[in-house]
């Protein structure tokens, strides 16, 4: 099914144009992931799939539809960043408020709530106000919210900024979790996270997308990076070994090897054998390039 299309999407504000010409058709399974620098047109896309904003030329669909049209009702849900529930009433009063607005009534609302409830491990807090939460709990309950009816999709703007490393993995954590039932799109500065969550990745930069990648080229492109104990010594001829098309001296310990990988598809177990031959040391082999370094090498 096609998640997403886009032609010819421009946004402008007054004489800031913010998305540029966007054409994109995404679809298969998996998380979708948004980067790109401040300023680059992130929240202004998301806003237009959310239906807040209109664009200024050009169309776009989700799930199909057009955003904010009624067919989307119950299929999608977005967290924004700032998302907030009102700190004066009881978060149970509130997501059940939320999920009457989404057509369950009565007893329905209540099953409804304890279910998001528990699908973030917040049962225990119904009876809790909002403002007696930690800052992590509270993320915990604003994605709560955005599970309400089951949504098919769900677009997250930076679901783990301001988030201590502990709640930040919970929440990775939760979302991974999350992804057998639902589809996430998620905004985010944090490469290392979208790496772990997601399958696709558009960047955009000055309102264009310029780069759009799949999991699937990240380990069969024919790099492998090589974590070593201690520096090589001279003389090492590790760039010597058979398919070897370059190496890279990222740090003292980390190498890039580009490799011949048509011809050497187990250039791994190679190297293997030659750095035991060669006493070399080493922490980790990871096959492929880094999203960061995909990204920007
Ligand atoms: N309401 C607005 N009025 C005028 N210009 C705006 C408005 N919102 C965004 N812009 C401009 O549009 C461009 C894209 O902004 P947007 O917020 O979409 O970027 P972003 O990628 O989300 O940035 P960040 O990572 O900093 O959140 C920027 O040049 C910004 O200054």
């Amino acid at each position: 099914m096609t998640l997403i299309t886009a032609k010819g999407l421009c946004k402008d504000y007054g004489s800031t144009r913010a998305l540029n010409n966007i054409d994109l058709i995404l679809s298969g399974d998996g998380n979708i992931a948004l980067v790109g620098p401040n300023g680059a047109g992130k929240t202004t896309l998301f806003s237009i799939l959310c239906g807040y904003l209109t664009p200024s030329s050009g169309s776009i669909e989700i799930l199909g539809h057009k955003p904010g049209s009624a067919a989307l009702h119950g299929k999608l849900s977005a967290l924004p960043q700032d998302a907030q529930l009102d700190p004066g009433f009881a978060i149970g009063t509130q997501l059940k408020h939320l999920c009457a607005l989404q057509g369950f009534r009565g007893k329905a609302a209540l099953e409804e709530t304890k279910r998001v409830l528990a699908l973030v491990n917040l049962s225990d807090s119904i009876k809790r106000r909002p403002n007696e939460l930690s800052h992590g709990m509270h993320k915990r309950l604003t994605i709560a919210q955005a599970l309400i009816g089951a949504p098919e999709l769900i677009l997250l703007d930076e679901p783990t900024a301001g988030l201590d490393p502990v709640n930040a993995r919970e929440i990775r954590q939760l979302i991974s979790d999350l992804s057998e039932q639902c589809q996430f799109v998620i905004s985010s500065h944090n490469l290392e996270e979208l790496e772990k969550l997601c399958s696709q990745v558009l960047y955009i930069e000055q309102g264009r997308l310029t780069q759009q990648l799949t999991s699937d080229d990240r380990e069969h492109n024919g790099f492998l990076g090589l974590t070593l104990t201690s520096p090589l010594e001279e003389g090492h001829g590790l760039d010597q070994l058979y398919g070897v098309l370059g190496l890279s001296v990222k740090s003292k310990l980390q190498l890039q090897f580009r490799y011949d990988i048509k011809n050497h598809p187990d250039f791994d177990l190679s190297l293997l054998h030659a750095l035991k031959a060669k006493d070399i040391g080493y922490r980790q082999l990871s096959l492929g390039r880094s999203l960061e370094e995909r990204l920007f090498d």
